[in-house]
């Protein structure tokens, strides 16, 4: 599969760092007894779609909120591209999250007053930039939801409304877009045709996404795929399929168990 260096809307490449987004020695600590993450060394390239996995409670979704300016870690550093964000005031970490990183979540969380296509071009209008219709029309297409777009979220589909949210965290060109368990509430087609759309936004457009998971054959969809177990990152998988991912996460399991795991 081809890979581009840089997609034409990829986001600017101000930096130096081959990495969209890299964690050193991350811990999360929560109150007196749980440790979330533990010394966590990540890189997400750019250009690449990175998969985390692990078992339920090994720190994905901790990994992910710190990468992405949602929570602060309790050590360690996270660079977005060359900026170190650990120090930034929560007023910077906003316009970050804002101007830099596209989200999509399991909820689709589009507003409902909105048409598919106002709620696409929302960031725009957040940023109070013009809009790029260009950009736009390539998401749409990409999409393939251009005969829907005057709908309103209650009138698409769960996978439709999910490609908008993909397409709403796709359409200002982000640094990297953050996805926790997009399809965890749709069938297997919507997921394929889902994580499909983001797979092509990688190839096509030159975006960097990283995914969180529980599923193989989502994970399959990813250049790379991380494992974590126990607040640690434990292993990884480079070009997967479900099959060596699900392989190596019944091992994974079986670590945990034997070990009686931490938490
Ligand atoms: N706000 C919090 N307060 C206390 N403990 C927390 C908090 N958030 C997460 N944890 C704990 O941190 C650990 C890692 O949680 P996290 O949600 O990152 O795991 P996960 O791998 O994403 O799990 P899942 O697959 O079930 O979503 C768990 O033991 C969890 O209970």
């Amino acid at each position: 599969m081809s890979r581009p260096c840089a997609g034409p809307h990829a986001g600017p490449m101000t930096t130096a760092n081959p990495a969209a987004v890299q964690v050193s020695g991350l811990t999360k600590t929560y109150g007196a007894g749980v440790t979330a993450l533990d010394d966590v060394d990540v890189t997400f390239p750019r250009h690449r779609f990175t998969a985390i996995m692990g078992p339920s409670g090994s720190g994905k979704s901790t990994l992910m909120h710190c990468a992405a300016g949602l929570d602060r870690p309790t050590r360690g550093t996270v660079l977005v591209g060359d900026t170190d964000i650990t120090t930034w005031s929560d007023d910077q970490l906003t316009r970050l999250r804002r101007d830099r990183i596209g989200f999509v979540f399991q909820a689709f969380n589009l507003l409902p007053t909105l048409s598919a296509l106002e709620n696409i071009t929302l960031p725009f209008d957040l940023a109070g930039r013009p809009v790029d219709q260009d950009v736009v029309d390539r998401v749409v297409d990409t999409i393939g939801l251009r005969e829907r777009l005057s709908h309103r979220p209650a009138e698409l589909s769960g996978g439709q409304q999910q490609r908008v949210a993909c397409a709403r965290a796709l359409v200002t060109g982000p640094e990297v877009v953050f996805a926790d368990e997009p399809t965890g509430a749709l069938d297997s087609r919507a997921s394929a045709e889902l994580l499909g759309f983001l797979r092509r936004g990688v190839d096509e457009l030159g975006q960097t996404v990283v995914l969180v998971t529980h599923d193989p054959a989502a994970a399959a969809f990813a250049d790379q795929v991380l494992f974590l177990a126990d607040g640690r990152l434990v292993g990884s998988l480079q070009q997967p399929t479900a099959a060596t991912v699900l392989d190596r996460m019944k091992s994974l399991e079986l670590t945990t168990v034997r070990s009686g795991g931490t938490r």
